[in-house]
C-alpha cells in the first residue's frame, strides 16, 4: 500500500510523554529512523500528571494537519490526557491517535503473558533490532520511572528481561517510608555524583545513581551469561550522559540512543502500512 511515510510518534511513559516526528528515512549510521523534530511534555511538579499544553503549539508548528499520532503507552492516564487534549483542540485535526497495541508490534515475543509485556519494551526492542548486527543479540536498557534490562535474541525475538526501580523512583519511596529522609530528586544533567556522600541528600544521591549503575550492569552480565555471541547494548531514556560508559563491559560495547522507543513506533507504523 501507498502511504506518505510521515508519521509522529508517541512514547507515553509513566511520567512524561514523548513525542517525535518522523520521515521514511533510516539514518545512514545506524540504520535506526532519526526524529526530524522532538518534544516532551513533563509533569508540572513530580508525579502530577503531565503538563500538554505545549503540545498545541508543536503541533501547529510542526506538523502538517492529518500526519498520524501513533501511541505507544503504559500510562491509561496519560493516554486519556493527550486524547482529551487533541479532542478539545484544534477542531479535531488531530483526533484520530492510533494506539497500538503489543500485537501491533512486528516482534516475536517470547514471554509467559506477552500482552502484559510494557509496549515501551516492545517498541525499544523493535528499534534495537534494526540497530543490531545480523544474528547477534542486544541487550536494551530503558532508564524511566522504572528500569527496565531487557533481552533482543539473536533471532531478533523479544526473550524478557528485569524490571527495578527508577532512580527518581526510589527516591521518592525513601523519603515517603523514612522519618529522617528528604525528598532528593535525580540529577538532570551530565555528571556522576560522587560514592561517598558528605550530607544525607548527597549520600542518597550517591547510593541510588552508583545502586543503579551496579544493579544494570549486573543484569547485563547475567543476561550476557545466557548468549554465545556477545551483545549489543543499547541505553534509552532519562539518564546521565555518562552512563553508557560506566556500563561497558568486557566484551561489549554500549551505546546511548535516546529515541529507541520513538523510533521503534515509527518503524512498527511503516511495517502495519506495508
Ligand atoms: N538525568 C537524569 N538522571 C537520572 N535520572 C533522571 C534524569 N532525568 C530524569 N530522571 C528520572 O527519570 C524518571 C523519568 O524518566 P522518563 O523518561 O520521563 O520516564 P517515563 O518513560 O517513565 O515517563 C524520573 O524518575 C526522573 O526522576
Ligand atoms: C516497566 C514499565 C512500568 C516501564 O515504564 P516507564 O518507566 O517507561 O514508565 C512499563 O513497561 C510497564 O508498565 N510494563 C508492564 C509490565 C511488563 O512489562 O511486564
Ligand atoms: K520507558
Amino acid at each position: 500500500m501507498l502511504h506518505q511515510g510521515t508519521v509522529v510518534a508517541v512514547d507515553i511513559g509513566n511520567s512524561r510523554i514523548k513525542l517525535g516526528l518522523f520521515h521514511l528515512q533510516p539514518s545512514a549510521d545506524t540504520g535506526l529512523p532519526q526524529p526530524a523534530a522532538t518534544v516532551t511534555l513533563a509533569p508540572d511538579s513530580p508525579g502530577e500528571a503531565c503538563n500538554v499544553e505545549p503540545l498545541g503549539e508543536w503541533l501547529a508548528e510542526t506538523i502538517s494537519p492529518g500526519t498520524p499520532l501513533v501511541v505507544a503507552s503504559v500510562s491509561r492516564p496519560g493516554t486519556q490526557a493527550l486524547k482529551d487534549y487533541l479532542a478539545a483542540h484544534h477542531d479535531g485535526a488531530w483526533n484520530q491517535l492510533r494506539v497500538l497495541t503489543n500485537a501491533d508490534l512486528p516482534i516475536e515475543n517470547l514471554t509467559d503473558e506477552p500482552d502484559r509485556v510494557g509496549i515501551d519494551r516492545l517498541a525499544a526492542a523493535v528499534g534495537a533490532s534494526t540497530v543490531r548486527r545480523a544474528e547477534s543479540p542486544a541487550i536494551v536498557i530503558d532508564f524511566g520511572t522504572a528500569i527496565t534490562v531487557d533481552l533482543v535474541s539473536a533471532e531478533g525475538a523479544f526473550a524478557g528481561g528485569a524490571i527495578l526501580p527508577g532512580i527518581g523512583t526510589a527516591a521518592v519511596a525513601l523519603h515517603a517510608r523514612t522519618d529522617a529522609l528528604p525528598a532528593v530528586r535525580p540529577p538532570i544533567e551530565g555528571k556522576s555524583p560522587a560514592s561517598v556522600g558528605k550530607n544525607t541528600s548527597d549520600a542518597i544521591r550517591s547510593g541510588l545513581y552508583w545502586g543503579a549503575v551496579g544493579a544494570v550492569r549486573e543484569l547485563i552480565a547475567r543476561h550476557r551469561d545466557g548468549l554465545v555471541k556477545p551483545p549489543q547494548v543499547l541505553v534509552t531514556g532519562s539518564t546521565s550522559p555518562d552512563m553508557a560508559r560506566l556500563l561497558g563491559g568486557p566484551d561489549y560495547t554500549v551505546r546511548y540512543m535516546p529515541h529507541l522507543v520513538l523510533a521503534g513506533v515509527a518503524s512498527t507504523w511503516w511495517k502495519l502500512e506495508e
